[in-house]
């Protein structure tokens, strides 16, 4: 669990970050977004003491990092940004053990340990674990970085907009592996970006900063449906907010359970998003969907995705959409 307390920073007279307080919980996807120099990566890099805090406490598992050691604290924790920061003169098998190397591992733990994560990010290992960074696409590389950071099995991880340099297709898959790997490694992750479509994507909570200060710190549900200033309002967007406001919720969450029906079904965890998409493309009005064991877990109406949930009731104000 990540904690900080009344934390600020400035640089000469400049508050970067003002008495920010909040709680990131054990495996929790926290997302910080904001306008550019709102102070977004000097809470990030706060947190691994790449800038050391000039008030306030910042606590891990309790545990005050004014009290570790920096080199200690930072192989506790991965840590990816945009430029992705890989050594250009060592393989990307090097360029990922650099953090196992460091602890001391022995050999064939770090070659299985980059072989799995090589597969974990759909990196051929036999391919790219002698490739040098030169040889990758952008994408390829940013892989590369976040099998890099997840090498040590970091409790934590660090990410300052990872995925904003590259294709939206690239990017898109590279959500998806992150949300699937961590789900299953329990990794707590803080992840910085500008993207709301992001954001509200990945996050279990948003904080919301503007000018050093954390203005809402809400799921994405509540984020889109109560924003509490204009500016989270413009963050969010008045374009396609019926289908962002969609896309925070799932198949299995609006699914009429007791219903049956046949046919290819969907997975409980769809975004309804996708839901309507996967309708209009089979001119169909109601579509099975299925848990994770391909068990039948109800039937998704188009009429329920049209109807507005009691979260919604501020929601015609909050997207603007009159
Ligand atoms: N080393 C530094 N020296 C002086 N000012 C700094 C330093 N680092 C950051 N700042 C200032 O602190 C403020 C917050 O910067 P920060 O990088 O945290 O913002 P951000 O929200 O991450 O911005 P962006 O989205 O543009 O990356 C900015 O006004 C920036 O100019």
């Amino acid at each position: 669990m990540i904690q900080f307390e009344r934390v600020s920073k400035r640089f000469g007279s400049w508050t970067a970050v003002d008495t920010v307080s909040f709680t990131v919980d054990e495996g929790e996807f926290r997302v910080l977004i904001g306008p550019s120099g709102s102070g977004k990566s000097t809470v990030l890099r706060m947190i691994n003491r790449l800038i050391p805090a000039d008030g306030g406490a910042i606590r891990i598992d309790g545990e005050d990092i004014v009290s570790l050691k920096p080199e200690e604290l930072r192989r506790r924790m991965g840590y990816v940004i945009q430029s992705v920061g890989l050594f250009p003169h060592w393989t990307v098998e090097r360029n990922i053990a650099t953090v196992p190397a460091l602890l001391g591992w022995p050999k064939p733990r770090i070659r299985d340990r980059v072989t799995e994560l090589l597969e974990m990010l759909n990196l051929d290992p036999r391919r790219y674990r002698g490739a040098y960074p030169h040889q990758l696409s952008g994408g390829q590389q940013q892989r590369v970085g976040v099998a890099r950071a997840l090498a040590a099995e970091p409790r934590i991880l660090l990410m300052d907009e990872p995925f904003s340099a590259l294709d939206p297709i690239t990017r898109a898959s590279l959500q998806s592996e992150l949300s699937a790997i961590r789900h299953r490694t329990g990794t707590t992750v803080v992840f910085v970006t500008h993207d709301m479509d992001e954001a509200l994507r990945l996050a279990d909570r948003i904080a919301v900063m503007d000018h050093g200060r954390m203005i809402q710190c809400a799921t994405p549900l509540e984020i889109l449906t109560r924003p509490a200033s204009p500016l989270v309002r413009d963050l969010v967007g008045r374009e396609e907010w019926g289908l962002k406001r969609l896309a925070v919720e799932t198949a299995g969450d609006r699914a009429r359970r007791q219903e049956r029906l046949g046919g290819i079904a969907l997975p409980v965890e769809t975004p309804l998003h996708r839901a309507l998409s996967e309708m209009v493309a089979r001119g169909t009005e109601r579509l099975p969907v299925v848990d994770g064991d391909g068990r039948p877990a109800g039937v998704l109406h188009l009429s329920d995705l049209v109807r507005s949930m009691p979260d919604d009731a501020a929601g015609g104000q909050a997207g603007g959409r009159a």
